[in-house]
């Protein structure tokens, strides 16, 4: 079982709720992601949210990265910008800009090519020289093997590099929260393995590097993630469902032993199947 610690919260979420008009779509939604501490290693975090169809994913997600402001509740993320608090940043609201969203229908720039795209992405960091902007950009390309595509406009990608790309500009032009709404949709096994990677290079370039993502491929979910939330409609006192959604579980897979595992062992199928189960429930 790999040894762990968890420090400092580097999100909280606090009583969220969103509502359009008298229509509530999610509420007392409540959850805590700390920091994530390996002996020896940068280890990033890496939390799943999945459920059924209209549950409110896409709702919380977009809350989540400051583009939409809930109805109730608060969304707290570490400050990077401030001075630290007994060694770590403090919490503070959370405000577009500060969190790299890669939406369902994420859409490229059809006039500039791969690296111009990454030079665009990054114009607004201020925490790095334009010469070392240069060279980022140019190790990301590589790393993520989009170097030989550079020159191209998105019309000349497969839908792999495309989505590769959209999440890349998002890495480079953000701190350390990255949300992917449904990332694997759409993409063949070489490609969802190419975004997997991708996955593993955001994990270890910084200690608070954060993706939260969602799927409804539970066996990828259940691989790929430290934490893992469903969200569903909860059980009403009388029985039946409610018609708003909630966390209605969650699933420590540090606290299992079965994360960061570079085997899919019985304990994850079991763990699929119990997630399956809770989707079905909500
Ligand atoms: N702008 C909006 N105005 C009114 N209702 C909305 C709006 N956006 C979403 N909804 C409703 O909120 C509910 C949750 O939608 P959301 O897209 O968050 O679900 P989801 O869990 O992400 O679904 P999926 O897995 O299909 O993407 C749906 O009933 C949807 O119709």
């Amino acid at each position: 079982m790999p040894t762990y610690n968890q420090a400092e919260a580097i999100l909280q979420v606090q009583d969220v709720g969103v509502a359009y008009g008298d229509k509530q779509i999610i509420q007392n939604i409540n959850f805590t992601e700390k920091d994530v501490l390996r002996p020896d290693q940068v280890q990033g975090q890496t939390i799943a949210f999945v459920g059924r169809s209209g549950r409110g994913k896409s709702t919380l997600f977009r809350s989540l990265a400051g583009l939409e402001k809930p109805t109730q509740g608060t969304i707290l993320i570490s400050d990077l910008d401030a001075q630290e608090q007994e060694g770590h940043p403090p919490l503070r609201g959370v405000r577009e800009g500060d969190v790299g969203f890669v939406s369902q229908n994420y859409v490229l720039f059809r006039h500039k090519t791969i690296e111009q795209a990454m030079e665009f992405a990054m114009r607004k960091r201020e925490d790095v020289s334009e010469t070392e902007k240069g060279k980022m950009i140019t190790q990301h390309l590589k790393d993520w093997g989009l170097y030989q595509v550079k020159d191209q406009y998105p019309n000349e990608l497969s839908g792999g590099q495309r989505q590769r790309t959209a999440i890349l500009e998002q890495v480079l032009s953000s701190t350390n929260y990255i949300i992917m709404d449904e990332p694997f949709s759409g993409l063949d096994v070489g490609n969802i393995q190419n975004v997997i990677n991708a996955f593993k290079l955001i994990n270890l370039s910084h200690e608070l590097a954060t993706i939260i993502f969602c799927t409804h491929d539970i066996e990828l979910a259940v691989e790929l993630a430290d934490s893992l939330y469903v969200i569903g409609y909860p059980t009403k006192p009388g029985g039946g469902l409610d018609n708003v959604g909630t966390l209605v579980k969650h699933f420590d897979l540090k606290a299992r032993g079965i994360a960061w595992s570079d085997q899919f062992s019985r304990e994850h199928q079991l763990l699929v199947e119990e997630v399956k189960q809770a989707i079905l429930d909500s």
